[in-house]
């Protein structure tokens, strides 16, 4: 019978601090076309003409404050989730990042290494977007064709409606919110707009109600539906009041319009309508990185106070929580039952 692995897939972070890592590792990122989806000419002349002249110096001192001995928060929670899963699966775990390194590559010849022919490989993102999970298969099935023809492929879907993993986040949530708080805001990770429209194949996403009702085709690759499905089952399992809970995206990037209402306006406005302790989460990123202990734990919470907010608690992500592995390990096991039928 054919050996099995699994492959945890996360975003990826630079090497280093360094200015010129930095550089290349958002050489690399924005140049995808899945993330900056102009034709190549202009997207070179928006990424290298542009952007790289200016943000590698700036993003390389933000990743400075969040950076730990062991390296990049992103890539040491991913390490320290494959070993805690390593430990309760008996097939073998490598991890592989979308952008640097370790790549999907060197994932895949790891497993390969060790006698894996059929892999699941699970995009480590709750709600689907062009920009993750489909860059994510489709790096995969890229390095798959030319380097490794003969190994099998099964892909994680995006899990952000699955009970397991709802009750998982609910939990975590519970446990670290604050005695009292005016609002628990929900921030996700942004995309354009026109990501959202590209990748609805039935064309009716309009970006308003379409997203929260509750059945429609083009859920299956609405970003911003998912976001709102999760917070919604979240909030529900919570037993938290709709009013008291805000949703809103962050980190965005360029001139294009990006999916509304923006964390860093939310923040700064909330308080003058009676929010001033605030309690927030980013249910968009399993494990903490850049984007939550810089840009929301940090800048967020200047952005709030500034406004005339009091207290701001940021509640972490779902990391190496023991609850979240065993998600991680039934998800991963649905899909290594599947190569059993096929
Ligand atoms: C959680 C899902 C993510 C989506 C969707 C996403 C879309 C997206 N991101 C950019 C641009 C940048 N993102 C950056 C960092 C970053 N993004 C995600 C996740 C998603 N991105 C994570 C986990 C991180 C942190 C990485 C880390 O090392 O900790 C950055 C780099 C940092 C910076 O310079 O600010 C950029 C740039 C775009 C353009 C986009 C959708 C089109
Ligand atoms: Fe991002
Ligand atoms: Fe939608």
């Amino acid at each position: 019978m054919a050996k099995k692995g699994i492959l945890l897939v996360n975003l990826g972070s630079p090497r280093s601090t360094a200015v010129n890592d930095v550089k290349e590792y958002l050489d690399e990122f924005l140049m995808d076309e899945k993330v900056i989806d102009y034709r190549w000419f202009f997207r070179a002349l928006l990424v290298q003409g542009i952007i790289l002249k200016t943000r590698p110096a700036k993003s390389a001192e933000a990743y400075k404050t969040v950076w730990t001995d062991e390296g990049s928060p992103l890539i040491v929670i991913t390490q320290k989730i494959q070993k805690k899963l390593q430990k309760i699966v008996d097939v073998p775990v490598e991890i592989g990042m979308r952008y640097a390194q370790p790549s999907i590559e060197a994932g895949i010849q790891k497993l390969v290494d060790q006698g894996v022919s059929e892999i699941v490989l699970f995009p480590l993102y709750p709600q689907y977007a062009m920009s993750t999970t489909e860059t994510v298969i489709e790096k995969a099935e890229e390095v798959r064709k030319k380097k490794f023809p003969k190994v099998k492929i099964n892909y994680i879907q995006p899990f952000y409606n699955r009970d397991i993993y709802i009750n998982c986040l609910a939990e975590s949530i519970r446990e670290k919110l604050p005695e009292n708080f005016d609002a628990l805001q929900f921030s996700y990770h942004g995309v354009p707009e026109r990501h959202i429209y590209k990748t609805d194949p039935t064309n009716t996403c309009n970006l308003n109600d379409c997203c929260s009702r509750d059945s429609n085709p083009s859920h299956k690759f609405c970003y911003r539906h998912q976001c709102y499905k999760t917070t919604n089952l979240v909030i529900e399992k919570l037993n938290l009041p709709k009013e008291k809970t805000i949703v809103s995206f962050q980190s965005r990037l360029g001139k294009d319009k990006w999916i509304e209402p923006y964390t860093d306006e939310t923040l700064e406005t909330i308080p003058k309508k009676g929010v001033k302790n605030l309690a927030i989460v980013c249910p968009a990123f399993v494990s903490d990185c850049l984007e939550t202990l810089e840009e929301i734990s940090v800048e967020g919470k200047e952005q709030f106070q500034h406004g005339g907010g009091e207290s701001f608690h940021y509640i972490p992500c779902l990391n190496d929580e023991d609850r979240w592995i065993d998600v991680v390990k039934i998800l991963c096991e649905e899909k290594l039952n599947d190569f059993y039928l096929v």
